[in-house]
C-alpha cells in the first residue's frame, strides 16, 4: 500500500517523459526558476534522454522526418544560453548553474554549433551574459575537454556518440523511476515485461534499421576520409603545403598567393609592438642590461619584419630570427637582413634549427618571440621544450595571441589552456587586455581589414597579450 502511494507521487511529480520536455524545461516557461528545474533535468537525464537531444532530432521525430543528416545542432545548451533570463535572480542564476553543471555531467558539449552558427558560450556573448558563472562554466567545460581530446588523440581512443540510434518510443513509454526504485517491484515487473515486448518488437525494426545503417555509415566514412585527404592540403593548416605555396607581399599585408589568405597583417603592428616591448622588459622594474652585459633576442615567423624592425631598433647585442618561406627569406635578402651585423638569421623550421641551438648550449635569450602560421596548438606545445631550454632564467618569452582568435569563447578556452600548459613548465603566463578597433574585427559592419582577404583569423574584441616567464622571476 505504502508503495502504491508514493509511486503515484512520483508520477505526479515525474510524469513520464516525452524527450522534447528536456527541451520545454531548458526555456524557463514558469518562473522563478527554481530547484524544481534541477530535479526535473536529473529526471530527464536518468531516463536515459541525451544531454545533447536537439530541438531538430525532436521535430524530425515528431514530424515523421526520416532523415539522419545532421543538420543545426540546438542543444540544450543552447537553449538555456538563449532563454536564461536576463533579469535572472541570484537564486535562480544558482539553479540554472547547477542545470548546466549536471548536463556537462552527462556528455553536453560546449561547442557545437547551432543554425545560426552559434555555440551556447556564442549565444551568452550575444547576450551581454558573459559575466555569468554559466558562461566561466562553458570554458571551464571547454578545457576539459580539449585535455580530454588531446589524451583522446594520445591513446587512439574512439568517441561514442551519445545520440547514436535513438529511440523516441522508448522514452515516451517508460515510466522512469527514481532513487526509490528498489520499493517499486510490482511497478517494475510490469514495465520490465512491457519493455521485453517493445523490444521483442523492436528487434526486427532494428535489425533492417541496422542493415541500412551499415550501408549509411560505409558511405559517411567514405565521405569522411575525403575530407581527411582534402583538409591537409590546405595551406592554412598544413606546413609541407604552406611552404610550398606561393605568397604575395602587398602594401599592408603578407597573403597567400593562390588562396589570397592573411598570414601577416599591419593591423597587428600595434600588437608587434607591445610584444616588442614585452621582450626588452620595458617598464619592467629589473632592467634587464642590469642584470647582463649581452641582451639577445629570437623572433620566430619573420613575415612582414614588422616585429623584427622594431626589435632592431633596441639594439640588441644578438639578434636571431628563425624564418622557414622561401618567398620570405627571399625578402629577407632583398632588404638587407643578412648584412646587419648583430642579426643572425636561422633558415628553416623552428622545429629543425633551435634544437641545434639548444644542442650548441652557447646562446641563451632575454627574449624570446613566436609568430609562425599555418602551425597548431600542438606545435606550440612543442615549441615549450625549446623555450625552456633557450630562455635566459630572467627571460621572457611572448607569442602572437591568435590561439582560436575566431570565436570569442574559444579564444578564452585557450587562454586558460596555455596558462595551464605553461605552468606544466614551470612558466607563468601574464596576459594584459588590449582593445582591438572594430575595423579589425571581421563582423565589423563598416570598412574592415579583412575585406580583401578571404579567410580571416581575427574576430575578438580584446586581444590577451601574454608575457611568460618562469615561475619564480
Ligand atoms: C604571421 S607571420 C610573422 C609576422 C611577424 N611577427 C611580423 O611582425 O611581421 C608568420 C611567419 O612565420 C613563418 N613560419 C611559419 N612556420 C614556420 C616555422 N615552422 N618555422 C619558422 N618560420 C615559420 C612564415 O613563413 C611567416 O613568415
Amino acid at each position: 500500500m505504502f508503495t502504491k502511494i508514493l509511486a503515484v507521487q512520483r508520477d505526479e511529480l515525474f510524469p513520464p517523459a516525452n524527450m522534447s520536455d528536456l527541451h520545454d524545461l531548458c526555456k524557463f516557461g514558469s518562473r522563478p526558476v527554481k530547484r524544481e528545474y534541477v530535479d526535473q533535468l536529473k529526471h530527464y537525464l536518468k531516463a536515459g534522454i541525451p544531454s545533447t537531444y536537439t530541438v531538430e532530432q525532436a521535430y524530425k521525430y515528431t514530424n515523421n522526418i526520416e532523415d539522419d543528416e545532421e543538420s543545426s545542432n540546438t542543444t540544450p545548451l543552447h537553449l538555456i544560453a538563449s532563454f536564461m533570463p536576463e533579469d535572472a535572480t541570484l537564486e535562480e542564476l544558482e539553479v540554472i548553474d547547477e542545470m548546466v553543471t549536471i548536463l556537462f555531467e552527462y556528455g553536453a558539449g560546449w561547442c557545437f554549433t547551432d543554425i545560426n552558427n552559434e555555440t551556447p558560450g556564442c549565444i551568452l556573448i550575444r547576450r551581454n551574459l558573459k559575466t555569468t558563472p554559466i558562461y566561466q562554466q562553458i570554458v571551464d567545460a571547454g578545457v576539459r575537454a580539449e585535455l580530454l581530446l588531446r589524451k583522446v588523440g594520445e591513446f587512439d581512443m574512439e568517441v561514442i556518440e551519445d545520440t547514436d540510434d535513438l529511440n523516441h518510443e522508448q522514452f515516451q513509454s517508460v515510466k522512469i523511476e527514481e532513487d526509490e526504485k528498489k520499493d517499486d517491484e510490482d511497478e517494475k515487473k510490469d514495465e520490465d515485461e512491457k519493455k521485453d515486448e517493445d523490444e521483442k518488437k523492436d528487434e526486427d525494426e532494428k535489425k533492417d534499421e541496422d542493415e541500412k545503417k551499415e550501408e549509411e555509415d560505409e558511405e559517411t566514412e567514405e565521405k569522411e576520409q575525403d575530407v581527411k585527404v582534402n583538409d591537409p592540403s590546405d595551406p592554412a593548416y598544413n606546413q609541407a603545403a604552406y611552404l610550398e605555396t606561393k605568397l604575395e607581399y602587398r602594401a599592408d599585408a603578407l597573403i597567400t598567393k593562390d588562396a589570397k589568405d592573411g598570414v601577416m597583417m599591419s593591423w597587428e603592428t600595434n600588437l608587434m609592438q607591445k610584444g616588442c616591448d614585452t621582450l626588452f622588459q620595458k617598464g619592467s622594474y629589473i632592467e634587464p642590461n642590469e642584470l647582463d652585459s649581452e641582451i639577445n633576442v629570437l623572433n620566430i615567423g619573420f613575415g612582414m619584419g614588422i616585429i623584427d624592425s622594431m626589435i632592431q631598433k633596441e639594439k640588441p647585442t644578438k639578434h636571431y630570427i628563425c624564418e622557414a618561406h622561401p618567398d620570405v627569406l627571399a625578402k629577407l635578402k632583398r632588404d638587407g637582413w643578412y648584412e646587419k651585423p648583430n642579426v643572425v638569421i636561422l633558415e628553416g623550421r623552428w622545429q629543425d634549427k633551435l634544437s641545434d641551438l639548444l644542442s650548441s648550449g652557447s646562446i641563451f635569450f632575454n627574449g624570446i618571440y613566436y609568430d609562425t602560421y599555418s602551425e597548431h596548438y600542438q606545435d606550440m606545445l612543442e615549441l615549450f621544450d625549446c623555450i625552456v631550454g633557450l630562455l635566459k632564467p630572467h627571460g621572457v618569452f611572448s607569442f602572437f595571441n591568435g590561439l582560436g582568435a575566431d570565436r570569442q569563447v574559444i579564444y578564452e578556452v585557450y587562454k586558460k589552456l596555455v596558462e595551464l600548459d605553461l605552468s606544466n613548465y614551470g612558466l607563468n603566463c601574464k596576459f594584459t587586455e588590449v582593445n582591438v578597433p572594430d575595423s579589425q574585427l571581421k563582423e565589423s559592419s563598416d570598412k574592415s581589414v579583412w575585406d580583401d582577404v578571404k579567410r580571416s583569423y581575427w574576430s575578438c574584441p580584446i586581444y590577451y597579450h601574454p608575457e611568460v616567464k618562469f615561475i619564480d622571476y
